[in-house]
């Protein structure tokens, strides 16, 4: 059977398990699981009685024809070469590391081999998995690809000199967002009586709310903006500070960004 074989049961392997099997995009004989911890390993077939479970990378590789690599960049070259010998050459490699680019992906193992960036959005079934196929990937392998990834979320299809930038919109975001909805709660929290775990519930449902109203209406942030923003009233004075300072904070933020992402498989 052409199993999913899932390398990797931390933050993504599991999400990835837990939603497509909670989608029904798969059932459990059709996942094959392993980590390098015996305890990730114990959770997982905890979770979902019936899965399988392999002890080793090789045994997986040698059931799956889509393996799925949800280890950290710097961990993908080992785990390939490990592998490398339990593999026929038909295989499906997926790759969800970071900063791990598909001619070094396609250097390590000839065949079919696809980039896909999720985001821990997908959890609640949000967010976009970015897909990048590599040249070798057929028709029907990346169909199956992008059908898996959207059971749990929205799927863009993107070039790799894209994937960079997209990467930090779609899976750093929600970092980034939860980052400053944090300090935006503690600011407000900080200048008043109001408690901090108040001021966090109100940033974050005002973070939903604003992000739904966007998508719902179709309106621009400043369009936004221009709304709430009565003139000569409180919001526009926060928005001219926020406007004069952000950019310089978001610039140096997204250059850093990238410049690890370049450096985070080596
Ligand atoms: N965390 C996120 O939001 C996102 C992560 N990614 C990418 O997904 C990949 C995984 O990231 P996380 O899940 O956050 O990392 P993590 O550290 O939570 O999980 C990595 C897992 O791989 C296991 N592992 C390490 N070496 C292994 C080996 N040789 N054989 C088998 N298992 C091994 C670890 O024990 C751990 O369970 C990374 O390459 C990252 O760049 C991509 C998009 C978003
Ligand atoms: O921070 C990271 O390196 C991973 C990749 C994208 C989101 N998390």
């Amino acid at each position: 059977m052409d199993c999913i074989g899932v390398i990797g049961y931390g933050h993504m392997g599991s999400m990835l398990v837990d939603g497509f099997l909670s989608s029904g995009v798969l059932g459990v004989d059709e996942v094959v699981v392993t980590s390098r911890r015996q305890e990730s390993r114990d959770a997982c077939a905890a979770a979902w009685p019936g899965i399988g479970i392999a002890a080793t990378n090789s045994e997986l590789a040698r059931q799956c024809r889509t393996i799925i690599l949800a280890v950290r960049p710097q961990e993908v070259k080992d785990v390939l070469h490990e592998i490398f010998p339990a593999m026929d050459g038909d295989e499906h490699i997926v790759s969800l590391a970071a900063g791990v680019g598909l001619t070094e992906l396609e250097g390590l193992f000839s065949g079919s081999v696809t980039r896909a960036i999720p985001t821990i959005t997908s959890t609640i079934g949000q967010g976009t998995t970015l897909v990048c196929h590599g040249r070798q990937v057929g028709m029907h392998d990346a169909l199956r690809i992008e059908g898996l990834f959207s059971s749990i979320g929205n799927v863009m299809l993107v070039g790799e000199e894209e994937l960079p930038a997209a990467t930090i919109l779609s899976s750093c975001g929600p970092g980034l967002l939860a980052a400053v909805i944090e300090e935006l709660a503690g600011a407000a929290a900080h200048a008043s009586s109001l408690s901090g775990d108040r001021a966090l519930e109100l940033a974050t449902e005002t973070a939903a709310a604003t992000a739904a109203y966007l998508r719902e209406t179709g309106e621009t942030p400043g369009d936004l903006v221009g709304r709430v923003a009565t003139g000569g009233g409180v919001t526009e004075v926060g928005v001219k500070g926020i406007r004069e300072r952000l950019p310089e904070v978001f610039d140096e933020a997204v250059a850093a960004m990238l410049e690890r992402y370049g450096a985070v498989g080596k």
